[in-house]
């Protein structure tokens, strides 16, 4: 049964869903990194929020895990390169907290506007100031919207139904979306000079990171009010604190600080700040929303092998997985195959998928026929991170899909370019789950692969099959199966002979000298 640690405050309905699922699971909060190192190695899953920081030292060690499960959007707290690069699946919810996250950002808005927080210390401790507090309307006011996406588009909805302007800065807001939410979309620049108020939505990137800073305020509106509930890191505190005590920006609303837990920043202490503990996403529904869904997210993908809303992974839908599955192994195959036989640096892959695959989610497969290719060349490759080393070295990888099957119902062709060759391996499943090599290279043949098997090119003459068999039978090598194609009578042929144990170099060597032999080669695939 696979075992998940949760490490972060969840929703108990998170433990439900692990159990009814058939996922063993553990609830430890507060481990410090060291505490986290010393437990993680016992887990296949590990569901967090943004307290714990899944870094490349805490992956160094987590040598059972599969999956990151991150209750909520901004993974900043994951090193998802460094999963990627050791084969665990980092996925998120997108969507469960995002309109609780842009609630609290309006909160913030009108906050500062009636400068609430404020007005309620002073009325609790008796002062009755009505004279000192006088707020600014939102009405007519112009919002500038940094980052428009889920949160941002929701903010920039309410904020209309406000009747803000709402002028928007994001990169990737196409012109028919920003109509479609009414908002102006503008450059940086703009949004900076006409903005009310600013409110950041967008992931911490190298892009964002620091967007607003000294520079960058200084072209905001003198009396401007800034909203962060996206990310500490937008915005420079020390520039922003400047800003502030120069009273050219007239108050900040902060759910997000540079370090977290922030137990003390240059910022607090200050009445035209209004800050709260990253509480963007802390609302019943949307815990209870992010808990729900990373607890079956991370059952279906450790129990099923589906794959739903993972940052470093393609999808693979529930009812997929299943379907998926022998196919996985037949890709594995085919890929360690030609990778087996490939001898130089490789420059594409291929994979064509001809009839009932064809209408199969394939992305998935392609990744596991790089994984095998990959893996007699290089250590440490898995699906996850064969893609992101295959671009790493310019391997040119594509697909190709043909729903009419030609001489199989339904087919997988790998075909490899190399320096100096094409190497072309295909299988098909046999009974619908097993997997069957077909064809490898232009020569037809049958085969089931096994764990040690040898594999020969040569010319189609009488007295080779006897030769080879006498050659492995010297050497004491028992052959299980035989397997003979050729593309016609006295032509090339191949032979592919799975044997009982590992074919030794010196072995290799004389079946290498056999006359009509042209090439051999011993061939070894996961048992
Ligand atoms: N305070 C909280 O508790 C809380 C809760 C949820 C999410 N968040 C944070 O809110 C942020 C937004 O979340 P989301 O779900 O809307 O994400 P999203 O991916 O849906 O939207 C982000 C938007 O930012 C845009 N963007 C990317 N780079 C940009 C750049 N350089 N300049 C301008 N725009 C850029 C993207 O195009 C995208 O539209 C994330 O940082 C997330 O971690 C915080
Ligand atoms: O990115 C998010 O989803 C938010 O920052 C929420 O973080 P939290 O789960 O720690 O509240």
């Amino acid at each position: 049964m696979p075992k998940v640690l949760i490490s972060d405050s969840l929703s108990p309905r998170a433990v439900e869903i692990f159990k009814e699922r058939g996922v063993e699971v553990d609830v430890i909060t507060g481990l410090k990194p060291d505490e986290l190192k010393a437990i993680i190695g016992k887990y296949d899953g590990l569901a967090i929020r943004s307290s714990t920081k899944v870094t490349k030292e805490v992956l160094a060690v987590a040598t059972n895990l599969k999956v990151v499960g991150r209750a909520g959007i901004g993974v900043d707290n994951v090193d998802v390169p460094a999963a990627t690069a050791s084969g665990v699946v980092v996925m998120n919810t997108p969507f469960g907290n995002s309109i609780t996250t842009a609630e609290h950002a309006i909160a913030m808005m009108f906050a500062l506007a009636r400068e609430i927080p404020a007005a309620n210390t002073s009325t609790h401790a008796g002062k009755w100031e009505k004279n000192r507090f006088m707020g600014v309307e939102l009405y007519g006011k112009t919002l500038g919207v940094i980052g428009c996406g889920n949160i941002g588009s929701i903010v920039a909805d309410r904020a209309v139904g406000l009747k803000m302007r709402v002028v928007a800065f994001d990169p990737f807001l196409s012109a028919e979306r920003a109509q479609d939410l009414g908002v102006e979309k503008v450059e940086l620049d703009e949004l900076l000079r006409r903005a009310d108020f600013i409110t950041l939505h967008t992931p911490l990137t190298d892009a964002t990171r620091n967007v607003l800073d000294a520079k960058a305020l200084a072209k905001t509106k003198p009396g401007v009010r800034i909203i962060n509930c996206a990310r500490g890191g937008l915005i420079v505190e020390a520039d922003l604190k400047a800003a502030l005590d120069s009273g050219h920006v007239a108050g900040a609303a902060l759910d997000v600080f540079a370090e977290e837990p922030a137990k003390e920043s240059i910022l607090f202490g200050n009445e035209k700040i209004i800050c709260t503990p990253h509480l963007g996403a802390s609302t019943t529904e949307a815990q209870e929303n992010v808990a729900l869904q990373v607890a079956e997210q991370m059952s279906d993908f450790l129990v099923t092998g589906a794959v739903v809303n993972a940052l470093n992974m393609p999808s693979v839908s529930a009812e997929d997985a299943p379907k998926l599955k022998p196919y996985m192994k037949l890709a594995e195959q085919l890929g360690g195959f030609a990778g087996q036989i490939t001898e130089t640096g490789l420059k594409s892959v291929t994979v064509e998928y001809e009839g009932q695959v064809a209408d199969l989610n394939t992305r998935p497969l392609t990744a596991i026929v790089l994984m095998g290719l990959l893996s007699p060349l290089l250590a440490s490759v898995n699906m996850v991170n064969a893609p992101v080393i295959a671009r790493e070295r310019d391997i040119k990888v594509a697909e190709t899909k043909r729903d009419d099957a030609a001489d199989y119902q339904t087919l997988i062709r790998v075909v490899v370019q190399t320096e100096r060759a094409t190497r072309t391996v295909a299988g098909t499943l046999f009974g619908g789950e097993k997997p069957r090599i077909v064809q490898i290279e232009e020569v037809p043949v049958e085969a089931e692969l096994s764990e040690h098997m040898l594999f020969i090119r040569n010319e189609d003459k009488p007295g080779f099959i006897g030769k080879l068999g006498t050659t492995l039978g010297d050497a004491g090598v028992n052959i299980a199966t035989f397997h003979l194609g050729r593309t016609e009578a006295g032509a090339n042929a191949i032979a592919l002979v799975s044997v009982d144990q590992e074919v030794a170099d010196g072995l290799l060597e004389r079946i290498q000298g056999l006359p009509s032999v042209v090439r051999a080669k011993a061939l070894r695939f996961q048992a």
